[in-house]
């Protein structure tokens, strides 16, 4: 065995985590984003893709016999978009519940199919060895025995990759079933390493874990190392070897003659183990239908999952346009929300609140700038009266038309709002205390020509009181200190007979 597939130090290379791949060969595997699927899978998550009631745990059951459909959704599961904090998707259930069955169903439909290259038996000893390694798990390590099914399935990975790189030679040599050691030897002398580390490194590259890529290039190594996942996943292969000999009884009993000095299975019976094992391992019919079942020709198959995918595009965006109405919609009613919280609702002016939250900012920014600002507190004279004499409804549609008044009196910038009652204030960013002054004797000389209702063919007119006060950029104040400040100015112009304006400034 290479030395460093199983040396601690060169397995804790920087690069990707990984022992280096020769250099052609990483290049050239860079270029391979697609292995082959098996159709018999493909078929199923086609057929699956049909029934809406299917759930993330019928398509990760379609896919797990797959290595190259369950790498694709381990490495999307792993990829930045999905992955979550410390959290490893490490078997095919986890990635496909992570994923969605959208996601899922979209990853799984890039497939490419098997053709002649890669043996049935290249499928036989994956899936074989999967089930090998979750059963030996299941006595030795239970809680890893999902991951290493996973890891069981994936550790050929490499064989497909070399396969689909270097087609014919290597294909060949696949062709003849060499025991895996021989495999092995046989690949380091072509590329200077073998699938493990291979399969390792494309995982790693397509995205998966590097966790589990070190499991797949860390799968050749010895069995006498003390870790019982290691082992699990170690001795998979050979079960899965001896399973699929011409004669496996023959080839289970060398088994267990080469593991009796193990201490790792020194508590178990090796040939009742292996015998159990062997129980629980896909038959050779179970294989053969995973390999050799299409009815459906190899072109059909790839037709339909392109059309599959299509659809599956165009469904998508239907139902994206779908969500994206909605969220408009919440946006529109969040809009109007705000809006109605910022808003007095009987005069459509700014309400208390939101007069007394831009003022704040107002002072900030007065601050900052170094410029001035300036409050009318105004509130409507003898509006008790009003009301007695005209009635509530008609002192609504006074505050209505008064309000409308204000508005458009205000420059932009300048904000009205609706204090209180019959109160109302404008805030003035930059003004002086002169120049509201200004706006202030406009104010009332507009109520002086303008009636706020009529009733009985009457016009009827309002006075005001207004009250300014100015931010002293010496000593800027607050919110309430500037209130206060033009409401008792306010006062002053009650006091002084109404229908006039106070500053404390006058003048
Ligand atoms: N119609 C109507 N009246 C309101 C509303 N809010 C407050 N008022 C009335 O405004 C009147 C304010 O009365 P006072 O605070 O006594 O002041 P005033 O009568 O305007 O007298 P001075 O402010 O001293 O000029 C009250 O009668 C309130 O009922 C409103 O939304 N609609």
């Amino acid at each position: 065995m290479p030395d460093h597939l199983t040396d601690p130090a060169v397995l804790d290379t920087p690069l990707r985590g990984l022992p280096m791949l020769p250099d052609d060969l990483a290049l050239r595997l860079e270029a391979c984003r697609d292995l082959p699927s098996l159709p018999s899978v493909v078929m199923e998550v086609l057929q699956l893709s049909r029934n809406e009631e299917a759930g993330p745990a019928d398509y990760a059951d379609r896919i797990a016999p797959d290595p190259a459909l369950t790498l694709r959704v381990l490495a999307l599961a792993n990829s930045a978009f999905y992955a979550r904090r410390g959290l490893e998707a490490a078997t095919c259930h986890e990635a496909v519940a992570r994923l969605g069955t959208d996601a899922t169903l979209a990853a799984a439909m890039s497939y490419g199919l098997q053709d002649s290259q890669a043996p049935d038996h290249f499928w036989h000893r994956s899936l074989t060895a999967a089930v090998a390694a979750r059963e030996l798990a299941n006595r030795l390590c239970p809680a890893e025995a999902g991951r290493l099914f996973t890891a069981g399935l994936l550790q050929d990975i490499g064989i497909l990759a070399l396969s689909a790189l270097d087609g014919e030679s290597y294909d060949h040599l696949l062709a003849r079933r060499p025991r895996h050691l021989r495999l092995v030897q046989a690949e380091h002398e072509a590329f200077g390493c073998d699938h493990a580390l291979v399969g390792g490194w494309l995982a790693r590259d397509w995205g998966a874990s590097l966790a589990m890529a070190r499991r797949i290039a860390d799968s050749h190594g010895p069995l006498t190392d003390g870790d019982a996942a290691r082992l699990c996943l170690r001795l998979s292969g050979r079960i899965a070897d001896a399973r699929l000999a011409e004669d496996p009884g023959l080839a289970f009993a060398k088994l267990a003659q080469s593991l009796e000095h193990l201490d790792d299975l020194a508590a178990f019976s090796l040939d009742a183990l292996l015998e159990e094992l062997r129980a629980a391992l896909p038959s050779m019919a179970e294989l053969l239908t995973l390999t050799r079942p299409p009815e459906q020709d190899t072109p059909s198959l790839l037709r339909e999952g392109k059309q599959r995918l299509v659809e599956l595009t165009l469904s998508l965006s239907r139902r994206l346009d779908a969500q994206r109405d909605t969220m408009d919609a919440l946006r529109q009613e969040n809009r109007e929300l705000d809006h109605r919280s910022h808003t007095d609702p009987l005069t459509g002016l700014a309400n208390r609140r939101w007069l007394e939250r831009c003022l704040g900012e107002e002072i900030r920014r007065a601050g900052t700038d170094h410029r001035g600002l300036a409050l009318l507190f105004i509130d409507l004279d003898h509006f008790k009266a009003f009301n007695d004499r005209h009635g509530h409804a008609l002192g609504d549609s006074v505050l209505v038309h008064f309000a409308a008044t204000l508005r458009d009196l205000v420059r932009e910038g300048d904000l009205a709002g609706r204090y209180g009652g019959e109160e109302f204030m404008v805030v003035l960013p930059g003004e002086t205390e002169a120049g509201a002054r200004v706006v202030a004797d406009r104010l009332l000389a507009l109520l002086e020509t303008q009636p706020m209702a009529e009733t009985d063919g009457e016009s009827l007119y309002v006075t005001a009181s207004i009250g300014i006060a100015s931010l002293d950029l010496a000593l800027p104040g607050n919110v309430a200190e500037l209130i206060d400040a033009a409401d008792r100015q306010m006062y002053s112009a009650k006091q002084a007979g109404r229908a006039r304006v106070s500053t404390a400034r006058p003048g």
